[in-house]
C-alpha cells in the first residue's frame, strides 16, 4: 500500500529561471523509508515542501496522505520559544481533534501521562514536559519535534535534513532513533538529507536528485551495484573517500 505518490512534478519558482523540480515522480510504499540524497540546490527541500503541500507545483500531481508530519533542520525554530515542552509535544494531537491514537487507551485523556508516553517513546525522561526549549540540548529539542511528529500516528513524516544541525557525535543517535521507531509502529519516511552515509542507513529506498531531477531512485541494496547512474557513482566516490 502507497503513503505517498508524487507524479511527473514540476515547480519553478521565477518563470524565467529553470525549474527546481523538474518531472519528479516517486511512491512511498506504508512501513518503508525512501531516502532523496543530492547536493545543495538540488531541490531536495523544495520537493519536501511540494510534498507537505506548502509550496503549489506547476505541474503533475502529488497523492499525500490526511495524517502527514515533518521534522525539519532545525529543532529550535520548530519549537515555540514561549511553550512548555509539555504544549509543543501535544501541540499536533491537541491541533487536529479528530485523531485518535491508540495509545490513549493506556495514558487516557490525562496530558501529562500522554506527555510521559511520548517521551519515552523518544527515550527522554519526562521531567523536561515542565522545561522550555532553551533549556533542552539540540538532540533533545529534535526528540522532542519527533514526539510531536509520531503524536498523531501519522501515515508519512517528511524529514528534511532532520539530523543536520545536531552535533556529529548526536546524528547517529537520533538516526538510530527514527529506525527504531520505524520498526517499532511501522512509520514511514521521506528522508532527505545530502549526506549519502545517512541516507544508506536509514533508507529501504534511494532516490538520487541533481538540479531538480530525480535521476534514479533503487532499493538500497542496489546502491554499490555497476547498473547505477554515472552521477550516483561520482557520490559514492565521495562517501568512500
Ligand atoms: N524560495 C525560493 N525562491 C527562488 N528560488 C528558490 C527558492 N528556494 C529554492 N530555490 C532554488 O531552487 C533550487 C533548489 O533549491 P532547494 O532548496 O530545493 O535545494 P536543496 O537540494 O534542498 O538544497 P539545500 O540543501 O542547499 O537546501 C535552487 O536553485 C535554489 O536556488
Amino acid at each position: 500500500m502507497s503513503v505517498l505518490s508524487v507524479k511527473n512534478v514540476t515547480k519553478t519558482y521565477n518563470r524565467s529561471g529553470k525549474p527546481a523540480l523538474s518531472h519528479v515522480s516517486l511512491t512511498v510504499q506504508k512501513g518503508e523509508c525512501v531516502g532523496i540524497v543530492g547536493e545543495s540546490g538540488s531541490g531536495k527541500s523544495t520537493l519536501a515542501k511540494c510534498v507537505l503541500g506548502l509550496y503549489d507545483t506547476d505541474l503533475g500531481m502529488i497523492d499525500r496522505p490526511k495524517k502527514l508530519q515533518a521534522v525539519f533542520q532545525n529543532p529550535s525554530s520548530s519549537l515555540n520559544p514561549k511553550l512548555r515542552i509539555m504544549d509543543s509535544v501535544l501541540e499536533a494531537l491537541e491541533g487536529q481533534h479528530h485523531m485518535n491514537p491508540s495509545y490513549l487507551a493506556k495514558t487516557g485523556n490525562d496530558r501529562r501521562n500522554i506527555g510521559e508516553y511520548l517521551l519515552d517513546l523518544v527515550q527522554l525522561p519526562g521531567e523536561l514536559l515542565d522545561r522550555y526549549p532553551h533549556q533542552l540540548s539540540g538532540g533533545q529539542k529534535q526528540r522532542i519535534s519527533i514526539a510531536r511528529a509520531i503524536s498523531i500516528e501519522p501515515d508519512l513524516i517528511v524529514l528534511d535534513e532532520p539530523t543536520a544541525s545536531l552535533d556529529v557525535s548526536v546524528q547517529a543517535n537520533v538516526l538510530n532513533l527514527f529506525k527504531d521507531l520505524q520498526d517499532e509502529f511501522s512509520l514511514s519516511y521521506l528522508f532527505i538529507s545530502h549526506d549519502l552515509a545517512a541516507v544508506n542507513f536509514m533508507s529501504q529506498q534511494i532516490g538520487v536528485m541533481k538540479d531538480g531531477e530525480l535521476l534514479e531512485v533503487f532499493p538500497q541494496k542496489k546502491l554499490f551495484s555497476e547498473e547505477r547512474h554515472h552521477y550516483t557513482k561520482e557520490l559514492l566516490h565521495v562517501f568512500r573517500s
